[in-house]
């Protein structure tokens, strides 16, 4: 714990220090043009910060920031310079357009795939870039506009030099300690997890098209209000704002600096502003010499600068919370799902076909039949991942028919994969503790209920080990925590005895009979019938998408049809 806490304070101290020797610079030795840098470093940083959101935290290659940066700078040009306001309404006006502008986009184009979404967006740009050129009534067209007055707020205004670069810093303070909030909070961590794997966040309950809006909304209101800053700092806007290379910069610095890191867009934005200062000297090599320290930068860290000094000095694990148990679902008995007439056809394939299910409170159901029989698209359309032609749905008697995966999840069904997903980079707890940020209002809470999903998995152990490269038994265990974590009243599990040992099929059974107590209703498909029949208390077998047999495990060995269709042929 001492460790930790030291360990933890050596990063802030750095932090601290750097801060210092940056605040001499400009207090002591920085010229006046040493300062216009550093403030636009400190404009591009902000900007950076909110393309850490929506491309770091959240996985979305925005193309729109450089636009968005571009609006708050015409916005605050225009407002300004034509009209005489002060900051007072040229600054939240420059954050509202690109907010105005965010929402019917994001609406639009998010739920796009990511290189459609990054063409998307870059149309964004290109759009606005177009209007602020063909419009030179309201923009300057391609002049721009001129005689922007400085940042103005209730009679006070900052001139140029060291009360601008202060300006500019102590937003990007602000912006930063909001941005580092955001990454580490329930939002941060929410975005990490749908970047990792959008269809498993949906299956935990997460909002994927919501958080995503969220994060694209964040990120245009960062860019607004770096946007406004440049222009105040150099007096003038014209399109060249909303050209590519504004957005090109922004994207290396969040690359150079580590994606998803407020300090990595710091420490990017000083550098990659202040590289060309230090190598204009050299005239006309300039640019080759520039290139060749970013591809070495890139090629030395990976993972940015901030994934290097991560690998350099690795951060602490800290202290794991006590576990606590998660509040559990009111008990009821009797039916928690029920499915009725289900249909699904992919092109010619009827996947499904007018299948019937009951799953009820205490209830272990076996789900068999050969392979393509329809198991997996059962569970698929059962959980929201597959929207089903015909046939209808309820969980606790509320109907969710094609339904999202979330809402379902919400409603109290969780299940897990064939192969478990998990994120790599994520240890055992923050995994599990995902499954709860839906439900819990503080990540510590979220950890705690975490801790006692893993104990309860006799998985405690693994609670600091990163997810990746843990065995498949144990990765299982890990996904089912995450699964319980939610405390469902429906669980569905696709082959969870695949690859395990006796010894491990036997204290998984033991564990869902366990669940079963507790009153969960389960579903769990298998081939394995030695591990599946004396568990199940009633074992629904398909056959091309339509139901073989519904009845008692010992009547399914001796059954003609699922003989024929399934059991020959797994050899039991
Ligand atoms: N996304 C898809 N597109 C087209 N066909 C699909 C799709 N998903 C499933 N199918 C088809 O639907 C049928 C049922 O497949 P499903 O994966 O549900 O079977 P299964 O019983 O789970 O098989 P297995 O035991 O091999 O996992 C198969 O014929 C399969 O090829």
């Amino acid at each position: 714990m001492r460790d930790w806490l030291w360990r933890e304070r050596v990063g802030a101290v750095a932090l601290a220090l750097a801060a210092g020797g940056l605040l001499a610079y400009a207090l002591l030795w920085a010229s006046p043009y040493g300062l216009r840098v550093l403030t636009v470093a400190g404009v591009y940083a902000l900007a950076s910060f909110g393309f850490q959101i929506i491309f770091g935290l959240g996985g979305a290659l925005s193309l729109a920031q450089g636009a968005f940066f571009g609006l708050g700078a015409y916005v605050t040009g225009i407002l300004g310079s034509r009209y005489g306001f002060d900051a007072s309404v040229t600054f939240p006006l420059s954050l509202l357009a690109p907010l105005l502008v965010a929402l019917p986009v994001g609406l639009a184009v998010l739920r796009l795939d990511s290189h459609y979404f990054a063409l998307a967006t870059l149309g964004v740009a290109q759009v606005l870039h177009l209007l602020v050129v063909n419009l030179p009534d309201l923009t300057g067209g391609a002049n721009g506009v001129p005689g922007v007055p400085p940042f103005a707020l209730f009679g006070w205004s900052a001139p140029r030099g060291l009360p601008t670069t202060a300006l500019v810093w102590g937003m990007v303070a602000v912006g930063g300690l909001i941005g580092w909030r955001v990454a580490r909070g329930r939002l941060g961590r929410s975005l990490a997890l749908v970047r990792d794997d959008p269809m498993a966040a949906a299956c935990l309950g997460l909002d994927v098209g919501r958080l995503r809006l969220t994060a694209f909304v964040l990120s245009a209101l960062y860019a607004g209000a770096a946007g406004a800053l440049a222009v105040h700092t150099q007096r003038v806007v014209s399109p060249e704002v909303l050209e590519f290379p504004v957005m090109v910069t922004i994207l290396t610095i969040a690359v150079v600096g580590g994606r998803g890191r407020m300090v990595g867009a710091l420490l990017g934005a000083l550098l990659l502003i202040h590289l060309p200062e230090w190598f204009r000297g050299l005239e006309r090599s300039y640019l080759i010499v520039y290139g060749a320290a970013l591809l070495l930068v890139i090629l030395l860290a990976p993972m940015g600068l901030t994934g290097l000094w991560a690998r350099l000095f690795p951060p602490p694990g800290r202290p794991l919370p006590d576990p606590v148990e998660p509040p559990a679902r009111p008990a009821r008995n009797g039916e928690r799902l029920r499915a009725e007439g289900v249909t699904k056809d992919f092109g010619g394939v009827r996947a499904l076909d007018g299948v019937s299910l009951r799953l009820e409170a205490g209830v272990i159901v076996g789900l068999i039949g050969p392979n393509g029989s329809g198991k997996t698209t059962l569970i698929n359309a059962l959980s929201g991942l597959e929207r089903v032609d015909s046939g209808r749905l309820w969980i606790d008697g509320r109907t969710m028919t094609n339904a999202r995966p979330d809402r379902i999840a919400r409603a109290g069904l969780a299940r897990s994969f064939q192969a478990a997903i998990l994120p790599d980079d994520a240890t055992a707890l923050e995994a599990v503790a995902a499954a709860r940020l839906p439900l819990d209002r503080r990540v510590e809470w979220a950890e705690a209920h975490a801790r006692w999903a893993l104990e309860r998995l006799g998985v405690g152990a693994l609670a600091d080990r990163l997810c990746h490269g843990l065995p498949a038994a144990l990765r299982r265990r890990v996904e089912l925590a995450r699964a319980l974590a939610r405390r469902p009243s429906v669980l569905l599990l696709d082959e969870p005895a695949a690859g395990l040992t006796d010894a491990e099929k036997a204290e998984l059974a033991a564990l869902l009979r366990a669940l079963a107590a507790d009153g969960m209703a389960l579903l769990v498909v298998e081939h394995d019938m030695e591990f599946l029949l004396p568990l199940a208390d009633r074992v629904l077998c398909l056959d091309r998408g339509r139901r073989l047999y519904d009845g008692a495990p010992d009547g399914v060995r001796r059954d003609a049809g699922v003989i024929a269709a399934y059991l020959g042929g797994v050899g039991a």
